[in-house]
């Protein structure tokens, strides 16, 4: 599912969408998925993120290209809850993130300590 030429999209869609999920702590649940998700704990949130990531993977593997956009979207944000829930920022993964750029990941394997290659 090609991205339609006259949008304009990127990642920062994400900082939004983090700080709105922020928002929602301690707010109606009735009216907020995220106040919901947020109110059941870091059990039921972790919970969910995992049964989206395998709906993610199992349209990945069917070929469904289409269906594993809209997947993907839900991993994202049950990913988001998490970490709205435990604390971390999208900052502090994009600072890893960065960290990581440019180096392979598997020169970064070969390079823990006891590793074979
Ligand atoms: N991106 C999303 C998003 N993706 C998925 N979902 C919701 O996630 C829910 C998943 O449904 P499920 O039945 O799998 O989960 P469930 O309702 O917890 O059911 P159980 O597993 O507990 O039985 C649906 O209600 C989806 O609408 C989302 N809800 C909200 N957002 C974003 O979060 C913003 C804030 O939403 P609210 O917190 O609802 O105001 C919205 O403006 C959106 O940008």
């Amino acid at each position: 599912m090609p991205v339609p030429e006259d949008i304009t999209v990127d990642a920062s869609v994400l900082d939004r969408l983090f700080d709105v999920v922020t928002s929602r702590r301690g707010t109606d649940p009735s009216i907020s998925h995220s106040a919901r998700l947020l109110s059941r704990g870091t059990g039921k949130i972790a919970q969910k993120f995992g049964e989206e990531a395998v709906e993610c993977l199992i349209e990945a593997v069917a070929g469904r290209q289409h269906e594993l956009v809209g997947e993907s979207a839900d991993v994202l944000y049950h990913l988001i809850v998490l970490w709205v829930d435990a604390g971390v920022t999208p900052a502090q993964v994009w600072a890893e993130l960065d960290r990581r750029e440019g180096t392979s990941g598997i020169a970064e394997k070969a390079s823990r300590p006891g590793s074979k290659r």
